[in-house]
């Protein structure tokens, strides 16, 4: 049988720590459900000695309930010189209600002198009242042995004793802290089995990332016997962060064996790492392994063309394993086999010996040189991808559209444009206002398309970037636009390049338009006449 390993959720307290990172008592009541969801053993939702927040989490925790998660309440031992019975920190843990406690106490000799400014004795009997009175009062503790190696690697014996003290007086779990993340895995891995052959409770790891080691460090400590992992999720915390779970849990299932959490539980998480950002109003790192977007993203040609024939030529797992996808990205690096794979995903008849798919990829080759991006513009590539096989046709075409934006003194800029387009040979033009050119630019050109085209108002632009390009060569003095736009179901990017930044706004757009038109009827099921006025049925 598979050695099972708990895991410690943190990201509710240590992850909250990270610079940036503020998370409503709503906000982490949904996040504790999702960490149910995911499989962790521990929740620890804050800290109720701190902040009246975290006392109305642990109150409202209550009325949900999970399947195995233990909610979790942090804390320190008692203060110096005080009994533990009389401690508010140790008594507001109580009164919360939770099943199961997690405080800290120092391991380190220099903290023990230097920031509680107190003596090695008194700081045993700290740990040691502290852990007895969560113990009689019939919690679970976790005995979190802060600075821990740091602590080892000057004074072992002090180290260990403070330890020792914690097991005497009947923690159930003792986490060895790298509380300043500078300790190195092979240190970890001796320091964690000479602890276990010292110690009979089981051993956690709690790891920080300041040498970007957190995770090696905490898979370093299973190996060396720990049984319970701290973390936090896409690793959220104090300074660069705790220990990333999101890492740490796939590792530990898929390379090395242990049982963690289920198949299905692990396939959800890349949605859970997504959705925790989201709510964290984090960015998630494109490249985050396992659960970014670009964790099986493939761009060089020699890549797609070997993933085409097996995909372990360059993927590590399967991406379905962990939650996440496939995806191939086409740019000036690009090969046939990119844009065979692409053409596969968008069902057309791609033949890589055709000489319409070595000018397209000249094509994308020239438009990258000038400034356009592909890899962020997928509705865009279709476009061009479909009108180079002739499977698009010009849905509407520019005549001229004029821009005018006024201030006055005392009144906010108001922007309005002229739009006149021919659709389907009909000169249609419209007049609109927005709240800069580019918005009302979007909204003269939906009502030209709207009467032929209604559906066009269930669209929305999500996002518009704009970028200065490198001045040099054929970008020089150029902007690249990227508009990311929704239609509640579905998002798609396009893009636009010009020494102007309307005209590059008006090209991504204008693309923009066109991509939810094609899908649009491509969902309606319209008929075939119409359809074919989007392009949508092939001759
Ligand atoms: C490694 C970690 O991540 S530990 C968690 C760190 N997280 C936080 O600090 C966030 C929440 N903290 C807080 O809200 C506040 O710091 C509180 C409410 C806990 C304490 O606030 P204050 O009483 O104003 O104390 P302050 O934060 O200034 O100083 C820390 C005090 O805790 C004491 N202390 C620090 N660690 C410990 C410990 N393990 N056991 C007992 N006391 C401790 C210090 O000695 C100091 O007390 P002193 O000034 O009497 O010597
Ligand atoms: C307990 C804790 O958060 C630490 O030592 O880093």
């Amino acid at each position: 049988m598979n050695t099972t390993i708990k895991i410690f959720d943190t990201t509710l307290r240590d992850g909250t720590q990270g610079e940036g990172i503020s998370l409503s008592v709503e906000d982490k009541l949904k996040i504790a459900q999702k960490l149910d969801a995911l499989g962790v053993s521990y929740i620890e939702g804050g800290w109720p000695g701190s902040n009246n927040k975290d006392i109305e989490f642990f109150i409202r925790v209550k009325e949900l309930s999970f399947k195995q998660a233990k909610v979790t309440a942090f804390g320190s031992t008692r203060r110096k010189g005080t009994r533990a019975e009389n401690d508010p920190n140790l008594n507001r843990i109580l009164e919360v209600g939770v099943a199961a406690a997690a405080i800290f106490g120092k391991s380190w000799d220099f903290q023990v002198h230097t920031a509680i400014q107190t003596t090695l004795e008194e700081n045993l009997a700290m740990i040691y009242d502290s852990v007895h009175f969560l113990k009689t009062n019939g919690l679970e503790v976790i005995y979190d042995a802060e600075h821990f190696f740091d602590g080892y690697k000057t004074n072992p014996e002090y180290a260990l004793a403070t330890i020792k003290q914690a097991e005497a007086a009947g923690a159930d779990w003792i986490a060895l802290c790298d509380t300043n993340g500078g300790t190195l895995p092979h240190e970890i891995s001796e320091i964690v089995k000479t602890v276990c052959q010292n110690i009979r409770t089981p051993i956690g790891i709690h790891a920080h990332n300041d040498c970007e080691l957190g995770v090696a460090n905490s898979i370093a400590a299973v190996m060396a016997g720990a049984r319970q992992v701290q973390g936090t999720i896409n690793g959220y915390g104090e300074r660069c962060g705790n220990a990333n779970l999101v890492s740490i849990i796939p590792n530990l299932q898929l390379k090395l064996n242990y049982d963690v959490i289920s198949s299905e539980q692990l396939a959800s998480l890349s949605s859970i790492a997504r959705y925790v950002s989201e709510i964290a109003n984090m960015h998630m790192p494109i490249n985050q392994p396992y659960v970014g977007s670009a964790a099986f993203a493939h761009k060089g040609g020699i890549h797609v063309s070997a993933i085409l024939r097996d995909s372990s030529t360059y993927e590590h797992i399967t991406p379905e394993l962990v939650g996440n996808k496939q995806r191939v990205l086409v740019s000036e690096l690009a090969g046939q086999s990119n844009l065979v794979f692409k053409a596969q995903e968008l069902g057309l008849d791609f033949d890589t010996n055709n000489q319409q798919t070595k000018q397209l990829i000249e094509q994308i080759k020239e438009m990258e040189h000038q400034g356009y991006k592909f890899e962020g513009a997928d509705a865009t590539l279709e476009l061009l991808m479909r009108n180079a096989y002739g499977l698009l046709e010009e849905i509407f075409t520019l005549e001229s559209f004029k821009i005018m934006v006024t201030k006055s003194v005392g009144h906010p800029v108001l922007s309005e444009a002229i739009v006149k387009v021919k659709v389907h040979g009909e000169t249609v033009y419209n007049a609109a206002e927005g709240n800069g050119p580019v918005n009302a630019l979007d909204n003269a050109l939906r009502k030209c398309l709207e009467k032929c085209y209604p559906g066009i108002q269930n669209m929305h632009l999500a996002d518009y970037k704009v970028r200065v390009l490198d001045d040099k060569n054929a970008t020089a003095g150029k902007v690249r636009v990227l508009i990311e736009s929704s239609d509640f179901k579905n998002s798609w990017s396009t893009v636009g390049v010009s020494e102007n930044i309307i005209e590059a706004s008006w090209q991504a757009l204008v693309d923009s338009m066109r991509y939810a038109l094609l899908s649009q009827s491509r969902t309606d099921h319209q008929p075939e006449e119409q359809r074919e006025r989007v392009g949508l049925v092939n001759h």
